[in-house]
Order: structure tokens, then C-alpha cells, then sequence
């Protein structure tokens, strides 16, 4: 079963459609970006999350004690390492994790192979900043022999495109943000529809 995550979100009553329409896990941004948040507002918002939701902190070269904090403050379960943090590092820090690697090419992929972290997140490299370009990448570039058991998989996924996405790479879970946006902010209709479209894609093709 195809789980799903809603990231970048700032407000409560996004929080709500998400939990209310069967989110499995939503991203709070601490990096720079126009959806960055305090850990306070984080932390205010992760109240209204069921625990069985994972809250993930997405970050991009940011110091130890950084996310440490934001990890025991908010909590959070997961964090999202979306720069060029290394191997080394990120087993230093020590916390739960996903390793985002940016997909270029098919050699970017191949080094999913020997990432050691929990999961491996797809996007499409940044543009303004790191992540959340809203653009999708070549899909064809996932067809080898990969982890995906422990594979996420984002980068400009939108609820006409999600189908498809989950039938061509069959990932752990999807991960969406500009693609449930209306003019740069969150909108419930389109977060309860792009939740709506991997289940219905699960309920009919999924195993
Ligand atoms: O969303 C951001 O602003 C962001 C900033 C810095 C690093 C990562 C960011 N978001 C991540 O980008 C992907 C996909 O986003 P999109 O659906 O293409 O807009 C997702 O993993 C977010 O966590």
C-alpha cells in the first residue's frame, strides 16, 4: 500500500484536511524556502497529528543541534537531510532519516544503492532553493533495481499524475507540495484530492 505525505504545511486547518483525509506522514520545512517554519509553529501544528502520522523535518545543511532541537521539541520522527549532507554526518547526528538524492540522471539513482539511511527520497534538484521546484523528472531513470521498499518518491506529483507515478515506480510512499498548492499556498480541496487519488489507485491496482 502506496502511503502518502503532505509537506510544507503552515497552517492548522491543512493539517486538518490532510489528517482528516488519511495522510500517513506530513513535512514541516525548517530550511529556507517560502514554506519555512519556526519550530514553535511546528510544534503548535504537529499537536493536531495523530501519532500514527509521521512528522518529518525537512532540512538542508543544517548544524546537528539544529535538529536535534527541532526533533525533541516539535517531535518529530523522521529527519528529511535535503542538502548535500554526508554518509558520515548524518550517522553522527544519529536520528531517524531520509537522504534525499536529486535526480539528474540515472548515476544520481544508482546511489540509493548504498545510502544507509531508513529512506531514500527522489526529487527533482531545486531550483530557488533545494527542494519543492514543483517539476517532475524522468521517471524512466527509477526503472533498475532499487530499494523500494524504502523508497520515496516526489518532485512535482500532482493528483492527475500521482496514478501513474505509483504505477511506473511502485515507492514506499509519494510525497507532494507545490502539487496541492493554489497560488503558493496549500489548498484542502486539492490536498484531499491528491490523498484521494493514491488510494483509489491502490484500492484498484494496489497489493
Ligand atoms: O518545499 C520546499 O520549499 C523545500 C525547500 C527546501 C528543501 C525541500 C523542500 N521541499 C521538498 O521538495 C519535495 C517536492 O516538492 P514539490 O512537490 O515538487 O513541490 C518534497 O520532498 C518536499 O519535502
Amino acid at each position: 500500500m502506496t502511503k502518502v505525505k503532505i509537506c510544507g504545511l503552515m497552517e492548522l486547518q491543512h493539517v486538518q484536511a490532510a489528517v482528516d483525509a488519511g495522510v500517513d506522514a506530513v513535512g514541516f520545512v525548517f530550511a529556507p524556502s517560502r514554506r519555512r517554519v519556526a519550530i514553535a509553529q511546528a510544534k503548535e501544528l504537529a499537536r493536531f497529528v495523530p501519532e500514527h502520522v509521521m512528522k518529518i523535518g525537512v532540512f538542508v545543511d543544517a548544524t546537528r543541534e539544529e535538529m536535534e532541537r527541532a526533533f525533541q521539541e516539535v517531535p518529530l520522527d523522521f529527519i528529511q537531510y535535503h542538502g548535500d549532507e554526508s554518509e558520515e554526518f548524518i550517522k553522527t547526528v544519529g536520528l531517524p532519516s531520509i537522504k534525499v538524492l536529486s535526480v539528474r540522471g540515472v548515476e544520481d539513482v544508482e546511489n540509493a544503492k548504498t545510502v544507509q539511511t531508513e529512506y531514500v527520497l527522489f526529487d527533482t534538484p531545486g531550483t530557488e532553493f533545494r527542494g519543492g521546484s514543483g517539476e517532475v523528472f524522468d521517471w524512466s531513470f527509477l526503472d533498475g533495481n532499487l530499494p523500494r521498499d524504502r523508497m520515496i518518491l516526489a518532485g512535482g506529483l500532482n493528483a492527475q499524475n500521482v496514478k501513474e507515478a505509483i504505477r511506473r515506480t511502485r515507492p514506499f510512499m509519494v510525497d507532494v507540495s507545490s502539487g496541492v498548492e493554489i497560488d503558493k499556498r496549500k489548498d484542502e480541496t486539492l490536498i484531499r484530492e491528491f490523498i484521494r487519488a493514491v488510494k483509489e489507485e491502490e484500492s484498484l491496482y494496489g497489493n
